[in-house]
């Protein structure tokens, strides 16, 4: 099922996000810690001559991983082959893609924390020393041949850094991690994107949309093209915050850009289990979701924004949770003892 605030990508969108996606950095809005270290990187990369050092994204989906490692390859000035981690099955397809590079090229590794063992230990010396180790033969004749790759920019991107491995995760130079997006930076890829689309939408229609967006651009670009629908039925086109609020009231998104299953897992740890410590392995058999789609997926931004608290003994719902459905939190123990 698809999730209208899932943040991973539909067909349509896959087609329609190209058009939306900025090529330069200084079209990249936010993120701007990531953007200043890349830039610096970047120039030096290019005065020196060489290819960029590898370069790690990670953060939940939706956030502008991708974008980031076509605009990197951009402002090289070389080219982006793109690949993901399940779809490189053996260390042979590895091999072919590396040795199909031109020199400062971008590899561009999506779900690099999902390469199987096997192909991983290919990487290694291909991302430190830009060599490839053939084995040629089986048993006590076989023999490791060494082949000289071009140099080139490894760019991985994963949901959570802590699933690499750490020989993997130490090979790369640049470290970044996207975050969540401001109301105001979500405002601004709203009317950029609304432009671009050649959608009528007002500064407030804007704003509004923006808090619905979960931190997340592609939540926001999507919510757009559904509003932009409902505008063009039941208003004269125009995006104005009433129309954004009866178009998510009837996609059942709350004022907090909640959607039917973040509101079923608070809902869950407060009325099956008092509030929590509830286990995440818990919480997924309650309501009939993978352990990892949740904390991947949904979880980050309950967090991020203080809805749920992540304990040593489980998932706690903290009293904003209890608050947004006009509930009483319990007294905390502390209260109790004191
Ligand atoms: N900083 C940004 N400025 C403007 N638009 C952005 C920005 N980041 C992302 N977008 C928009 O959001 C959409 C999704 O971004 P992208 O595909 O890069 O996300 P992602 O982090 O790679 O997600 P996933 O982890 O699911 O692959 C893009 O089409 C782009 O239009
Ligand atoms: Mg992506």
């Amino acid at each position: 099922m698809t999730r209208l605030i899932s943040p991973e990508p539909t067909d349509e969108e896959l087609l329609a996000e190209s058009s939306l996606r900025p090529r330069a950095l200084d079209d990249y809005v936010g993120q701007e810690k990531a953007k200043g270290n890349l830039r610096v990187f970047i120039d030096a990369a290019r005065k020196r001559g060489e290819a960029l050092d590898h370069v790690l994204l990670y953060g939940p989906p939706g956030l502008g991983k991708t974008t980031l490692a076509n605009i990197i390859a951009c402002e090289m000035g070389v080219n982006i082959k793109s690949t993901s981690g399940p779809v490189i099955e053996r260390p042979g397809d590895l091999a072919a893609i590396l040795t199909n590079l031109e020199p400062h090229d971008v590899l561009f590794i999506d779900e690099i924390h999902r390469l199987s063992h096997v192909v991983e230990e290919i990487l290694y010396p291909a991302m430190e020393d830009f060599q490839l180790d053939i084995i040629i033969g089986q048993g006590p004749s076989a023999r490791t041949i060494k082949l000289d790759l071009p140099t080139f920019t490894l760019v991985g991107a994963t949901t959570r850094a802590g699933l690499l491995s750490s020989p993997l995760r130490d090979r790369f130079g640049v470290i970044s991690r996207l975050e969540f997006y401001t109301d105001a930076e979500l405002g601004t890829i709203i009317s950029r994107s609304a432009r671009i689309m050649n959608i009528g939408i007002e500064p407030e229609g804007a704003a509004e949309l923006a808090r619905r967006s979960r931190g997340t651009p592609r939540i926001a670009n999507r919510l757009l093209r559904r509003v932009r629908d409902f505008a063009q039925v039941r208003a004269d086109g125009v995006i104005t915050s009433a129309v954004v609020d009866d178009a998510l009231a009837l996609l059942e998104i709350d004022r907090m850009g909640f959607d039917l299953m973040d509101r079923t897992i608070m809902l869950t740890i407060i009325d099956k289990f008092g509030g929590g410590p509830v286990g995440l392995d818990t919480i997924a058999a309650a309501i009939g979701e993978e352990r990892d789609t949740i904390e991947d997926v949904y979880e980050p931004f309950l967090i991020q924004h203080g809805f749920i608290n992540r304990t040593p003994r489980g998932r706690v719902a903290t009293k904003a949770a209890y608050e947004h459905f006009g509930r009483v939190a319990p007294q905390s123990p502390q209260d109790t003892l004191f």
